[in-house]
């Protein structure tokens, strides 16, 4: 559904630029429910704006579904983000207006498109567990409600793809797990694509992939074996954390074959700039330059790193 290619994303202030995104490459599969993570500024929220049509990529491409979010036009950026996004974020105040009841926040943007549907307004409340509580003001509901009622609105345009920035961010974790129950649900029922951007580790453990962004690419992934798998492995984008021994870890590669090390093993390995890299006919084995690393085996075919030809050992690109 959703394909990002060498996506890049400059921000540009008076006398600075900020690359937020530099080439970053992602696939988001129909009715996936998966997870962006990475430390402060590595550019995940940047990424969900772009997602939801709230700002414009600088370069790159970037489809959800026939979407191309680098050539719309802005009559067909405000009809995608009418019709096939929902957005929900950590702040509740910017989804909801205070003075009118639950019910009413739900059936607001379906007016403000056109006609309310009552019906289907309360089967979203009641989806999210609101049932008893459809006639409240949102002053009047917990923070953990308000943010059930901000999942309702996000589904109010039936979108394909819900967004969300830090969700269960403001909520206690037996709130946000909740949250994240509801999402699984309407993931499962509705067929909604969710993409949860978050620091929230406990995430992990409730969706099907969770991808992290370093400095503005996505360098690891992990994918669930199993449903109810819990969490295991190491990274340095999850400090200290484990991700469950059901979850397999990859690093991600572009297309051209660039890939980022995790950075604990560069920091273990102490390379800095330049390593030496060789190839036993199945693994590839990174090390430091100063560290002989073991004889190649294996090897015949295999183009040299510098564009020589292994079989006549010459170097030479020149042929
Ligand atoms: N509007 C903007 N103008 C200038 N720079 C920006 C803007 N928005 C984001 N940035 C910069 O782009 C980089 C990525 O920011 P982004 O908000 O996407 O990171 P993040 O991973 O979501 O961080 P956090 O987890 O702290 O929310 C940061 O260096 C940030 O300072």
């Amino acid at each position: 559904m959703i394909h990002c290619e060498g996506l890049v994303k400059i921000f540009k202030t008076d006398d600075i630029e900020v690359v937020a995104l530099q080439g970053l490459n992602m696939t988001i599969g129909q009715g996936e429910m998966m997870a962006i993570i990475g430390n402060s500024g590595s550019g995940k929220s940047t990424l969900l704006n772009i997602l939801g049509g709230l700002d414009r990529p600088s370069a790159g491409q970037a489809v959800v579904g026939k979407w191309d979010l680098l050539k719309m036009t802005k009559e067909q950026l405000i009809e995608y983000k009418r019709k096939i996004v929902g957005f929900i974020w950590q702040n509740n105040a910017r989804n909801l207006v205070p003075y009118l009841t639950a019910l009413q926040n739900v059936e607001l943007p379906m007016l403000i498109q056109g006609k309310a549907d009552r019906a289907y307004a309360k089967q979203l409340l009641t989806a999210v567990g609101l049932e008893h509580r459809m006639g409240s003001r949102l002053t009047q509901l917990s923070g953990g409600e308000q943010q059930r009622v901000a999942i309702a609105i996000a589904l109010s345009n039936r979108p394909q793809l819900v967004l969300a920035d830090e969700p269960t961010g403001s909520v206690d974790s037996a709130t946000g797990e909740q949250i994240l129950d509801i999402f699984r649900r309407l993931n499962r029922d509705m067929g909604v694509t969710i993409v949860i951007v978050t620091h929230d580790l406990s995430v992990a453990d409730k969706v099907d992939r969770v991808v992290a962004i370093r400095d503005g690419l996505t360098s690891t992934e992990w994918v669930k074996r199993e449903a109810d798998a819990a969490l295991i492995a190491n990274s340095d984008e999850v400090p200290g954390s484990a991700f469950g021994a059901k979850h397999e870890e990859f690093v991600v590669l572009d297309r051209v074959g660039r890939l980022q090390i995790p950075k604990v093993y560069l920091d273990a390995m102490n390379v800095d700039g330049k390593a030496v890299l060789e190839f036993d006919g199945k693994r590839v084995i990174i090390g430091p330059p100063d560290v002989a690393v073991e004889p190649v085996r294996d090897t015949a075919g295999l183009p040299s790193l510098n564009g020589g030809d292994p079989a006549n050992g010459t170097n030479d690109e020149s042929g």
